[in-house]
């Protein structure tokens, strides 16, 4: 208490109860994720409240602090990292995660980190080889001259597609799956196992601090399935004869085998990554093709660097897409609109301080004490219009490159944190802008013609159904019209540079 009065602290402002405990707010949350709106409920609440930070009790729970502010973002994330913890993670995941980059804290998660930079930052990717037999698959699956398509499903697998040959060293081809083959029975098996496996998790997560109350049979089934597919791929890759036959070591499984890990601690690395990797690049790539199809006009522009930069028949280059300013820009303006981590929270290790927040201005500190939770959105925090201005729901990827004010811009890039920040900052962001660039340039190379479907044509952004789970997806998919037109080529493989 002395320790806020010498900070300056105040409390922020509570949200009002009309229930006690706060259960009136928690029938809010479930109704809102019912009707599939829970984002904009939330993002509701600030509007009502427009100070920096709100404060909540629910049921018998700590005190939780929602914060808007980028300062007590970065505070939280980067410059007073080791003042908070995960709190439940490890226990909520641990049934299919186990003990991995994702769920470890402390010296094991530096270790961690140290081993799997090495392998994402520096990956085989680098050379786009990699994406190149995926992104065939993915273009096979989509329609031989017109027609309408979810890419949402798709996108899942072609991600799941990547995700394992990056782990495994080998992929699991969910795109190719019309063989009936043993292998592909396998696979396909797995690919469903993983569904179950991360719904249950999704409801664990809710469910906190009653987490462990929630493991019905279908979820323990999924996660010994998962565990006992990696088992099988972790076994055979160390093989004396499948190293022998191996001209290179691309996966995780190989890297990791060279070091001192036992197969559970290369199973729960891979796991750990895969759940970290797979849905939140098929939900950007999603969300940003349903933000495409309602935007003519950023679509013409994608269309005309893509074709000046690379023409309309060639796989890119890494170094082509760096060489893609609008592209970026389109990729971090559905990043900004649409995260796929929309809500993050931590925990307090010990007594803190928040920058702001604090009194009805909410410009003074607000002490934290040890045990209390502090919840940010990347979701809200980067639709604030204070920041982004009146039309920040709006999807306008100039936004990233028209201020002359170099302070403006540096504000706004302060209220983007779709990665995280600081030391925990993602690890395959890299990796996952090369993976969208790469599918945004081939659906547009193939599909002169990419709508929105007709049913859904006058719908406002914000207006559809969202699902927060692990990740946050459109509840609604992402049907578009797509026809190939008079495009360059049409088989669907692209040239090589
Ligand atoms: C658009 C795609 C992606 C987004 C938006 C994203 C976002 C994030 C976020 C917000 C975190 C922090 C989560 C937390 O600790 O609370 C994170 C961590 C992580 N991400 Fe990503 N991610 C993406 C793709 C990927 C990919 C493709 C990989 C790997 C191939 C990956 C690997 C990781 C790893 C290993 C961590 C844990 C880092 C650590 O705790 O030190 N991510 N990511």
């Amino acid at each position: 208490m002395l320790y806020g009065l010498k900070h300056g602290c105040k409390p922020p402002p509570s949200i009002p109860n009309r229930w006690p405990l706060g259960i009136d707010r928690l029938k809010q949350i479930w109704d809102a994720d019912a009707r599939g709106n829970l984002m904009e409920e939330i993002n509701s609440f600030v509007d009502d409240y427009p100070t920096n930070m709100l404060s909540q009790f629910f049921l018998a729970g700590p005190r939780s602090y929602h914060s808007i502010a980028p300062e007590n973002v970065e505070a939280i994330l980067s410059s007073n990292f080791s003042d908070y913890s995960f709190g439940p993670r490890a226990s909520v995941f641990g049934p299919l995660l186990g003990a991995g980059i994702f769920t470890q804290e402390g010296a094991a998660w530096k270790h961690s980190r140290g081993m799997l930079r090495k392998q994402l930052v520096r990956g085989q990717y680098q050379t786009m080889h990699q994406f190149h037999e995926h992104v065939d698959n993915l273009l096979a699956r989509l329609p031989e001259v017109d027609g309408v398509v979810d890419l949402q499903p798709l996108f899942f697998e072609f991600t799941l597609d990547t995700a394992s040959a990056l782990l495994l060293g080998k992929s699991t081809y969910s795109l190719r799956q019309k063989t009936a083959t043993v292998e592909s029975r396998r696979n396909k098996a797995f690919a469903d196992s993983f569904e179950v496996a991360q719904e249950g998790l999704a409801r664990r997560f809710r469910m906190a601090p009653f987490h462990s109350l929630y493991q019905p049979k279908p979820f323990r089934e999924a996660c010994a399935n998962i565990h006992q597919f990696i088992d099988d791929y972790v076994r055979e890759t160390r093989s004396p004869k499948s190293q022998l036959e191996k001209e290179d070591c691309y996966g995780l499984v190989d890297q990791m085998s060279m070091s001192t890990f036992d197969d559970k601690a290369i199973r729960d690395q891979i796991l750990n990554v895969l759940l970290a990797g797979r849905d939140t690049t098929a939900a950007c790539l999603s969300w940003t093709f349903r933000l495409l199809a309602r935007s003519p006009d950023v679509l013409t522009k994608l269309r005309a660097e893509i074709k000046t930069v690379i023409g309309n028949a060639r796989r890119p280059t890494k170094d082509e897409i760096r060489r893609m300013p609008y592209l970026a820009q389109v990729i971090k303006e559905s990043l900004r609109l649409y995260p796929p981590v929309p809500l993050n929270l931590r925990e307090a290790r010990k007594t803190t301080i928040l920058p702001v927040g604090g009194g009805i201005d909410g410009q003074s500190p607000v002490l934290v004490r040890k045990g209390e939770v502090a919840v940010i959105s990347q979701y809200v925090t980067a639709r604030r219009k204070g920041i982004f201005g009146p039309d920040a729901a709006a999807f306008r990827p100039e936004r990233w490159s028209d201020d002359a004010d170099p302070n403006a811009a540096r504000v706004k890039q302060a209220a983007y944190f779709p990665f995280n920040l600081g030391p925990r900052r993602c690890l395959g962001e890299d990796f996952a802008l090369v993976e969208i660039s790469y599918v945004l340039i081939a659906i547009c190379q193939a599909f002169p013609v990419i709508e929105v479907v007709d049913e859904e044509k006058g719908q406002p952004l914000g207006a559809e159904k969202q699902k927060v789970g692990l990740v946050l997806c459109c509840m609604e998919g992402c049907k578009v019209r797509l026809s190939r037109g008079a495009a360059e080529k049409v088989d669907g493989n692209l040239e090589e540079a």
